[in-house]
């Protein structure tokens, strides 16, 4: 078990790198507790996989440090670190039966027959492979094998951590969710450190307490599924994060009002004192389409918008709109009217990010 820390990590894979677009990994500070279990969340080509691959030691760093428990890592080889990697395929001896595939870790570091029987056990009953456990591994279909892959991560219980790249890529839709929190139980069975890689929102939230946000090489925010859909620390984490993604105005102060291109927007003062003396011409304010209220009825205080469409989905309707020359996208619940052509917007303050550069600031009341 371990605490890992990732300190001034950097990772190039060209020998001479000379631009920040060099790097898979950006220079990056970050620490995974002992005991957690993480989602590492991206799109392709964030640097995921290379992360992971420097954590479990199949990757050199070209710079910065990785450390267990404080004690610095970058040249131990992965059987050194002591770390599982599940794979997106599935990685079995096919010769073998389920048994001698989960065994095949615990046999490798000597472990005695009797416990290595009561572990394999057990994790077949959690995976549900206890009837394939005397078949060989050819003989499985793609999802068996996968969970037979998974299970040869999750059977050793001294690991500092197991890390998950997609691993469920292969896996039938139901079996997935099925797995997914299967993983999750374990994770509290076992209480063993686990980062989980994925692209798919869902698949983050479902397994992680936390999640790291990952966008071209760098974490851009560390937090619960909650704090990255209330408070997204980053435009990236904002569009990527909830369906349909946050709403991004860009805006300018024109003495003490709030400009979206020709629109002036309803904000209230304290973003007029927020926005003032920033030096950037790169401001946005953001706004989740679940927050923006819609009024079907003119309000005092209220901006007037068009609607350009309407998409019921049951329970709810996700409205196209245009603000001035902007669009954006709001929520209306069943219950509340939903407005024909014209639609009156306010975004409560309470609800309202702004960001500058891209990054998030702190707006005081
Ligand atoms: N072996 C390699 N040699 C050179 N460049 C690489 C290598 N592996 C990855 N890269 C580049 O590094 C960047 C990060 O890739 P990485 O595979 O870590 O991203 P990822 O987030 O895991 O993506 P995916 O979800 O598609 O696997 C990409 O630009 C990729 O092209």
């Amino acid at each position: 078990m371990a605490e890992i820390t990732l300190k001034g990590l950097a990772h190039s894979y060209l020998p001479d790198p000379k631009g920040p677009e060099d790097y898979a990994i950006r220079e990056m500070d970050h620490v995974w507790h002992q005991g957690g279990a993480y989602a590492l969340l991206g799109p392709s080509g964030c640097g995921k996989s290379t992360l992971l691959n420097i954590i479990s030691g199949l990757l050199e760093p070209s710079g910065g440090e990785v450390l267990f428990d404080g004690e610095r890592v970058n040249s131990l080889p992965p059987e050194a670190r002591n770390i599982a990697q599940v794979f997106q395929f599935p990685v079995v001896y096919d010769t073998m039966t389920v048994f001698d595939n989960l065994a095949f870790p615990l046999r490798n570091i000597g472990t005695p027959p009797a416990r290595i029987k009561e572990r394999v056990l057990e994790v077949a009953d959690v995976l549900e492979l206890t009837p394939q456990l005397r078949r060989k591994a050819k003989n499985l279909t793609a999802d068996e094998k996968q969970k037979v892959s998974m299970g040869r991560g999750l059977v050793r219980d001294d690991v500092s951590a197991i890390l998950f790249d997609e691993p469920l890529t292969v896996i039938d839709p139901q079996l997935k969710w099925k797995l997914r929190r299967k993983l999750k139980e374990i994770h509290r069975r076992f209480n063993i450190t686990m980062v989980y890689v994925t692209h798919d929102q869902l698949e983050a939230s479902t397994f992680a307490d936390r999640i790291a946000v990952m966008y071209e090489g760098q974490v851009v925010q560390f937090g619960t599924p909650r704090e990255l859909f209330e408070a997204p620390n980053h435009t990236f984490v904002g569009y990527f994060i909830g369906s349909p993604g946050m709403n991004f105005l860009p805006v300018a102060l024109d003495g003490d009002r709030v400009m979206c291109g020709e629109t002036p927007l309803e904000v209230g003062e304290a973003f007029v004192r927020s926005l003032s003396g920033r030096h950037s011409t790169n401001l946005k304010l953001g706004i989740r389409p679940e927050f923006v209220a819609v009024h079907a009825e003119e309000v005092p205080d209220a901006m007037l918008a068009e609607v350009l469409d309407i998409q019921d989905l049951g329970t709810y309707a996700i409205l196209s709109l245009r603000l001035g020359e902007q669009r954006l996208k709001a929520r209306v619940e069943e219950d509340e009217p939903l407005p024909h052509k014209k639609a009156w917007l306010r975004f409560p303050s309470d609800r309202l990010g702004l960001y500058v550069d891209e990054y998030r600031v702190e707006v005081s009341p």
